[in-house]
């Protein structure tokens, strides 16, 4: 079955094969409905219709093969969902190692109003379960990540990693209006939406706030192709992130243009690591990408991936990891 992927639902479906197989009775499928389609994230955050509705068809035909019951409320979900309208929107839930759930709200088409940033990516996944087993990369320490889209990396890296404070960013309007919705639904309070533009309004005492409360959460309007040295300095960022940035010839120059200013605006002291962890599509745009560091004299290594694999997404497709260098 093919369900994990980009699931929402919270049962693996290798977990979830294994038990209808060797179920005598139709309790271990209410279990599996259970955690699953009727669970109550699930209820209050429905994923779309359209995945619910394959989910338990291809539940109803695993059923079917085994020599337990009917179990009604199989069939009344399936109803239920075949009577809900399909929505633009859907919620998608990933459980963390803690057992905390992340949920953010996306768009149900990869491409909408012009932007990719309205899903989730799977390098964004990847780059997530990077930090869950490297969190001292950003344990009290200040982030700055570049093209949030829906901000599941960076919810993720709050919520188990400490970092002292969190600087989510992208450029388009919409997406950080959604990625705003969905820092606040995983309970984060933006304390001060300080930047615009790159420029710091105020400062908070964010040693102190991260000890109380959590990390300083903000949300930054940065286009890479405006943000200026003097901009990017005052994020004072340690530690930058991005996933799944390098994915079109045009966008690489702007990126690469904004990495050398980001190595730039500080002294060799304070210079943040960088990390971005890309999905390996096309070759091409990857080799473009390597030869236009070269060209401005960025260096990079490509850094191991993560070892366990917490979320499900499609992993048949290259995610590397690079950390640059001057
Ligand atoms: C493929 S999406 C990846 C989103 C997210 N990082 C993830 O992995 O799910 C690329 C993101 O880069 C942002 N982006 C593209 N060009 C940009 C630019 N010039 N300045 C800032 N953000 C940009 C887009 O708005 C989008 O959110």
């Amino acid at each position: 079955m093919g369900y994990e992927e980009n699931s929402g639902l919270l049962y693996k479906a290798v977990d979830l094969e294994q038990t209808l197989k060797i179920s005598k009775d139709s309790s271990s499928l209410l279990a599996i409905l259970q955690k699953t389609v009727l669970h109550p994230l699930c209820l209050k955050y429905p994923p779309s219709v359209n995945y619910r509705r394959h989910f338990l068809s291809e539940l109803i035909k695993q059923h079917e093969c085994t020599a337990a019951e009917p179990l009604d409320e199989l069939y009344e979900t399936l109803g239920d969902v075949l009577n809900s309208e399909a929505s633009a929107h859907c919620y998608k839930s990933f459980i963390l190692p803690s057992g905390d759930a992340v949920t953010v709200r996306e768009n149900v088409a990869i491409i909408s109003q012009g932007t990719t940033g309205l899903v989730t990516w799977d390098a964004g996944l990847y780059l997530a379960e990077w930090a869950l087993e490297h969190p001292f990369v950003f344990t009290n320490r200040r982030i700055l990540e570049l093209g949030s889209g829906t901000g599941l990396t960076g919810i993720a890296i709050c919520r188990t990693c400490h970092p002292k404070a969190y600087i989510f960013s992208d450029y388009h309007q919409r997406v950080l209006e959604e990625l705003s919705e969905n820092i606040r639904l995983n309970g984060f309070f933006l304390q001060c939406e300080c930047y615009s533009l790159g420029r710091a309004k105020c400062r908070c005492h964010e040693a102190e706030l991260a000890e109380l409360h959590g990390p300083c959460v903000t949300v930054a309007e940065l286009d890479w192709n405006l943000g200026t040295k003097e901009q990017l300095a005052e994020f004072r960022a340690e530690v930058v992130v991005a996933a799944d940035v390098i994915y079109d010839p045009n966008v690489t120059k702007s990126l690469v243009a904004i990495l050398q200013r980001l190595l730039t605006c500080t002294d060799a002291e304070n210079l943040p690591e960088i990390y971005i962890a890309s999905t390996c599509r096309n070759p091409d745009t990857y080799c473009h990408f390597q030869r236009t560091l070269e060209d401005v004299g960025i260096r990079w290594e490509v850094v191991p991936g993560p070892q366990k694999n917490f979320f499900p997404y499609n992993r048949s497709t290259k995610i590397t990891i690079m950390k640059f260098l001057l």
